[in-house]
C-alpha cells in the first residue's frame, strides 16, 4: 500500500538524511513524499524522485506537516532534528512532535529509529494501518 511519508531535517542533520533517504531510496520510492522546503529540494535532486515540497520550516513547513498529521494524511515523519543548535522556530517543532504522539503516528528523529521503522514488517506490511485514536 503506498503511504504517503513526510522527510524533514534541520541544517546539520541534512548530510545524514540524505544519506539515509539514498540507502532507502528502493522503499522510499514506492511512497508518496512530502518534505519542508529546503530540505525537499535537496531530496529531490539527490533521490531523482519526486518529492512534494511545502514551505521552508521556519516560515511554516512543519506547521503544514502538522496539518496532514491532524487530517490524518500522513503514515510517517521521517524527522532528523538537531539537538545541538537552537531553531528560531522551535514552537513549530515541538508542535509537530507533539502532534505525532496526540495521533500515535511512527515518527524517527535519528537513523537508528529510521532504519528500524524501514526494516520493521508491522510499518511495512501492505495492510498495516496506524492506530488512530479515539478522541
Ligand atoms: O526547519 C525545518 C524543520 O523544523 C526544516 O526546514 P527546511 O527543510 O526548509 O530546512
Amino acid at each position: 500500500m503506498q503511504k504517503t511519508i513526510a522527510l524533514v531535517a534541520h541544517d546539520h542533520k541534512k548530510p545524514d538524511l540524505v544519506k539515509w533517504s539514498l540507502a532507502h531510496r528502493s522503499e522510499l520510492s514506492k511512497h508518496k513524499l512530502v518534505a519542508t522546503g529546503t530540505t525537499g529540494g535537496i531530496l529531490k535532486k539527490e533521490l531523482n524522485l519526486d518529492v512534494h515540497c511545502f514551505n521552508s520550516g521556519p516560515l511554516g513547513g512543519d506547521q503544514q506537516i502538522g496539518a496532514l498529521i491532524a487530517e490524518h494524511r500522513l503514515d510517517c515523519l521521517i524527522f532528523f532534528w538537531d539537538p545541538l543548535n537552537p531553531a528560531p522556530h522551535d514552537p513549530d517543532v515541538k508542535a509537530l512532535l507533539r502532534l505525532c504522539s496526540v495521533w500515535n503516528l511512527p515518527v524517527a528523529c535519528n537513523v537508528a529509529t529510521a532504519d528500524m521503522l524501514f526494516t520493521s514488517p508491522a510499518f511495512l506490511e501492505a495492510d498495516y494501518q496506524q492506530n488512530i485514536p479515539n478522541f
